[in-house]
């Protein structure tokens, strides 16, 4: 549990030099202490809401979640779409704030939105900074680079660029070189030459750099003289609602189509029967009349359930390219230039080659967990003045290692810690008897055997006494409806889950 204040909020970071006095070391160390404890405990947060809602579930709403700090009780989470804000807001908050206030007596969970904001340099993976001005999406014509405006028609001049993330910082492996060549080749076209690809259709999962990618061809297709349009999903979405309110929608479309290339970021969040209706007419509108489309999203065209077919097949119609997780060796290089630019801004930061290697093993699968890593490594180094070394980074990122490497969770930890729970034998839950001493832990286990293991309904079945999968589904239903309804259910389920999660 942590009493005090942890990360520091947003924009209010500091680092100073090395601390001249005891009392200030001591009171560095107890600031190090309190920021562990609070990342501790939003590793605990995190670790039991996915838990709890499955892998799916969380996987599609939560990877973007951020601590953004801890003061006075309050915590601060942020997201990066108003969308995705607006959904944990209307169907997670209540159980989030009632993990933090288990797992950190916190007093109130508050949702930010970090849209127009860079993630400052060195203040840790948990600390975000506004930065003015939002740079602007670019436009060959000076006077079409306008600023942010609240007019729904100017939402067309699209959403802010990341001025880092550019083809020079974009390091090359395996698993992204073809969709880099074709991101080059888009980027490169000369102004008003035909598409090259139609659209290019970049997926990965989360973190592996499309909106990198997707930002450098908006900043390079600028630079080439084209007049490029790089809008989130999101911005689409909700540009298209206030145009429709405000009766601007005609010249929403009309900017929409006075462009050269379209580039759509987080596609999987576009939703609405209207929107998508528009969206495909403007797809439709720009291909059709040979200007350039680049889309982004975190699976492939097929997967996208919520979009009708037509969206669907005519964005598979032209390039799509995969970015595969990153191996190692693309892990160092990311790790060496990031280290490098965060060198030139805090003279003396250097991180070891074995430390780099720990890092790109042990810390996760994408390059957002590899900034995290660094920058929880400059915040150690920075608040204890300690010098980078592979033990003081094995205590730095300790958290960090857990979550990238999620425990496995056994059916036979399952079996065993419900058995001894609710007073029954483990053969008990594997027999066919149907008496509700025997039934309710029985349901309980196979419920916990689904959300906390990856394991398969026939396999569920199978260590079940062998049991039918449609048996084990009906079982995952119903606990799942109870413990929506039955609050003692729902604490109970929630002790077992720790009980077995911590085994
Ligand atoms: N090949 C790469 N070279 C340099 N940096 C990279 C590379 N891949 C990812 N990164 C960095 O990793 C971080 C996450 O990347 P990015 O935001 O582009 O991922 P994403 O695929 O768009 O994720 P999401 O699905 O969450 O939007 C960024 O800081 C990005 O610069």
């Amino acid at each position: 549990m942590f009493k005090s204040d942890g990360i520091e909020p947003s924009g209010q970071a500091h680092f100073s030099g090395p601390a001249s006095s005891a009392a200030a070391r001591a009171g560095k160390d107890s600031d190090a202490r309190e920021a562990n404890h609070t990342r501790e405990a939003w590793d605990r947060v995190r670790r039991r809401l996915r838990a709890e809602i499955g892998e799916e579930v969380y996987s599609s709403w939560f990877p973007r979640l951020e601590l953004d700090g801890v003061q006075g009780g309050i915590v601060r989470l942020s997201v990066p779409t108003r969308f995705l804000k607006t959904w944990i807001q209307q169907h997670y908050i209540d159980r989030l704030s009632a993990l933090w206030q288990e797992e950190a007596s916190a007093a109130r969970v508050e949702l930010i939105v970090r849209t127009a904001v860079l993630r400052a340099p060195g203040t840790g993976s948990a600390t975000i900074r506004s930065v003015t001005p939002a740079v602007r999406v670019v436009a060959t014509e000076p006077a079409a680079a306008v600023a942010v405006s609240a007019n729904p028609a100017e939402v067309a001049n699209g959403s802010p660029l990341d001025p880092r993330l550019t083809f020079a910082s974009y390091r090359l492996g395996e698993s992204n070189r073809l969709a880099h060549a074709a991101a080059q080749k888009v980027a490169g076209a000369p102004a008003g030459s035909g598409p090259v690809f139609n659209p290019l259709y970049l997926h990965a999962a989360v973190g592996l750099g499309k909106t990198h990618l997707l930002q450098a061809i908006a900043a390079a297709g600028a630079e080439n003289g084209r007049r490029v349009v790089y809008l989130t999903a999101e911005r689409f979405m909700y540009g298209f609602v206030a145009a429709l309110k405000s009766q601007s929608a005609l010249a929403f479309k009309e900017q929409l189509r006075g462009i050269d290339t379209l580039v759509i970021d987080d596609l999987q969040f576009l939703q609405g029967k209207s929107v998508q209706q528009e969206f495909c007419h403007t797809l439709n509108a720009l291909m059709d009349s040979g200007r350039q489309v680049v889309i982004a999203a975190d699976r492939p065209p097929a997967e996208l359930d919520a979009l009708e077919e037509r969206v669907r097949s005519r964005l598979a119609g032209g390039l799509v390219v995969e970015i595969a997780p990153l191996d190692e060796e693309l892990k160092l290089e990311i790790l060496a230039a990031r280290t490098a630019s965060l060198g030139q801004q805090h003279p003396g930061f250097n991180v070891p080659g074995d430390v780099l290697g720990f890092i790109a093993r042990h810390c996760g699968q994408n390059g957002r967990d590899l900034d995290g890593a660094l920058n929880r490594l400059l915040a150690h180094n920075q608040l204890t003045s300690r010098a980078i070394t592979l033990e003081m980074a094995e205590t730095a990122v300790r958290d960090l290692v857990r979550s990238g490497e999620p425990k496995r969770v056994r059916v036979d930890d399952i079996l065993r810690i419900v058995a001894k729970h609710y007073n029954v034998s483990r053969a008990d839950i594997l027999s066919q008897r149907r008496t509700a001493n025997v039934v309710k832990p029985r349901q309980i286990a196979m419920y916990l055997a689904k959300t906390l293991t990856l394991r398969s309904l026939p396999e569920i079945g199978r260590r079940f006494g062998g049991r039918d999968h449609t048996t084990v589904l009906h079982a995952v239903r119903k606990i799942d409806g109870l413990v929506g309804t039955d609050r003692a259910l729902a604490e109970e389920v929630e002790t077992l889950k720790r009980l077995v999660s911590d085994e």
